[in-house]
């Protein structure tokens, strides 16, 4: 019989009509769902590694062993540069691909047009909350949160800055007088969550020198997201909250949720039962003034104003709202700014000469003790062009994320005719850390050079070649509060003590883990002056 003739009997693949209909559908389906997508999924990654160059792949770990996520990759992406200046195609397997950007014309145009950051990891503990959020729900809660980062509003946290100083200073005593070296890295994170904690909800962080549960719980957050990050086995949300690390995730969201939700109604209630009429009014940047509640004797903190917050409509924020802008804060501000501390004490300790210009320079301008004061930070020149150059060397927030919403077209400023145009739905990565060595913008890259940073040699480089905070709509909206706590740590540090490298100790390695971090810490020999 024709093949033809059995094809068109009822009943040829399976014995009956029925069955051949149910067989045709499963057939159907199986290709739409799983054959279509593969086949598109391929094509869009073939057509990927054709439009954006990259280094030659392994045929199933892609560029994994070749670019690790540690010192070694990162030393590797800035030698790449001379290969390849524009941006490349990084594949972390056969199956996920990143186009990483690290030239300034690409990344302003990126970053001045709004795309999602998609940190889904990061989703259970901040919700949506600034960092993790988009669209519209984003822009309200933006612009609800600048006051608290206002300029006048800034001032009152340099004096909790000036308070939890001896968290810092009492330990660098003891190792002074002890002659050893100690970590620093500890220290400073301790002291950043402290300030961060009494800034944002008055709070310690830290009771008789353990954790309070919450921060534990951020703590044990951020660990298992790091974990879950090395291990490809663990990406699928299905696969993740079924394993132990997975519920103990969970378990350590609930913790902070369910405690700064409480923190939350006790607020609430302490501002209801006080008096309306003491008020704290601060002036916005445009010039006109906000007013708000404060509760007796006690400073405004983050918490005072998110509450308060109201939008044109008189619309404020709500309680879910306020718990996921707490929480990010937390994630976005502790160890980020404790990181920053680690590396400017490593550089200084590594450049004694400008460690005795900054001594210099805040002996002349805040003198021998007392309180930093909120007007002698802006007189700190030196000091300032040091953590500019610290922040170039190590940008903590080293890179992030976007998946395009719309295909983009970026002109290569190699050629005069070359474009490339990036699909709907790529992945793009904005390297700072390659962006701030890229020799084509800084002269001598790997050198510690503050004055690189003086109005006229900055004069000709785009703005865009400088982002420790990145750039546009989505920059750090707590850049400020972070500069200014650095810069009033390290006057309390610099004049009462000498930072060195232990003997032997010359270079400390990059652990890029969430934030950029000082491989196995940081350790110091601190002498009193
Ligand atoms: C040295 C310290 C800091 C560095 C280097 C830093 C860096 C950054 C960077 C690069 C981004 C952009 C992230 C992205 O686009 O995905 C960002 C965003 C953000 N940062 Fe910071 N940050 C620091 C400290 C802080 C502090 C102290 C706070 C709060 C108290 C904070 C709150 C935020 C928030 C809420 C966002 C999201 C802004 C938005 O998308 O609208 N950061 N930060």
């Amino acid at each position: 019989m024709a093949v033809n003739s059995v094809l068109l009997q009822p009943g040829w693949m399976s014995g009956t009509l029925l069955s051949d209909v149910i067989v045709a559908f499963i057939l159907v389906v199986v290709v739409k769902s799983v054959v279509v997508p593969t086949v598109n999924f391929f094509n869009a990654h073939r057509k990927l590694w054709k439009t954006v160059p990259s280094p030659t792949p392994h045929w199933l770990l892609g560029h994994v062993l070749q670019l690790p996520h540690n010192d070694a990759g990162y030393r590797k992406r800035v030698e790449m540069i001379r290969d390849f200046p524009f941006m490349f195609c990084h594949q972390i397997s056969w199956f996920v691909n990143l186009v990483f950007l690290y030239h300034p014309e690409p990344i302003k145009k990126l970053l001045t047009t709004q795309h999602p950051k998609g940190y889904k990891t990061v989703k259970h503990l901040l919700g949506n909350g600034l960092i993790t959020s988009s669209g519209k729900k984003w822009q309200r809660h933006r612009h609800l949160l600048t006051p608290v980062f206002y300029f006048e509003v800034l001032k009152s946290y340099v004096k909790t800055f000036n308070e939890s100083i001896p968290l810092l200073t009492d330990w660098l005593e003891k190792v002074a007088e002890s002659g050893e070296s100690g970590d620093i890295c500890k220290q400073l994170a301790i002291l950043s969550y402290s300030n961060l904690s009494q800034c944002v909800m008055s709070q310690p962080a830290y009771k008789d020198g353990t954790p309070m549960p919450y921060a534990k719980a951020i703590e044990t957050f951020s660990q298992t997201s790091m974990k879950r990050l090395y291990n490809p086995l663990m990406w699928s949300d299905k696969v993740f909250f079924r394993t132990k690390m997975g519920k103990e995730m969970l378990e350590a969201c609930n913790t902070v949720h369910d405690a700064v939700r409480k923190i939350i109604r006790d607020r609430k209630q302490v501002l209801t039962q006080s008096d309306k009429n003491e008020r704290v009014s601060c002036a916005t940047e445009d010039g006109t003034f906000l007013s708000f509640q404060s509760r007796k004797n006690k400073s405004l903190d983050f918490l005072d104003m998110l509450i308060q917050a109201k939008d044109e409509e008189g619309q404020g924020l709500s309680e879910q709202d306020i718990v996921d802008e707490v929480t990010t804060m937390f994630s976005a501000g502790q160890e980020t700014t404790a990181n920053a501390m680690s590396w400017f004490c490593y550089l200084l300790a590594k450049n004694q000469d400008w460690q005795e210009k900054c001594q210099a320079e805040v002996m002349e301008v805040c003198g021998s003790d007392g309180e930093i004061l909120w007007e002698d930070i802006p007189k700190l020149k030196i000091l300032s062009l040091c953590v500019k150059e610290t922040l170039r060397l190590y940008p903590v927030a080293s890179m992030v994320g976007r998946t395009l919403t719309s295909d983009m077209t970026f002109k290569n400023p190699y050629s005069s005719t070359q474009t490339v145009t990036l699909d709907k739905g790529t992945a793009v990565v904005i390297n700072f850390h390659t962006l701030h060595r890229h020799p084509d913008f800084w002269e001598d890259p790997e050198a510690f050079d503050p004055e690189r940073f003086t109005a006229e040699r900055s004069k000709d480089r785009p703005p865009f070649a400088y982002l420790p905070f990145s750039g546009s709509y989505r920059n750090c909206i707590g850049q400020n509060f972070a500069l200014n706590q650095i810069k009033v740590t390290f006057c309390h540090i610099l004049r009462r003590f000498r930072l060195r490298l232990p003997p032997g100790v010359k270079n400390i390695a990059m652990d890029p883990a969430l934030t950029l971090q000082p491989h196995n810490g940081l350790p110091v020999k601190v002498e009193k002056i």
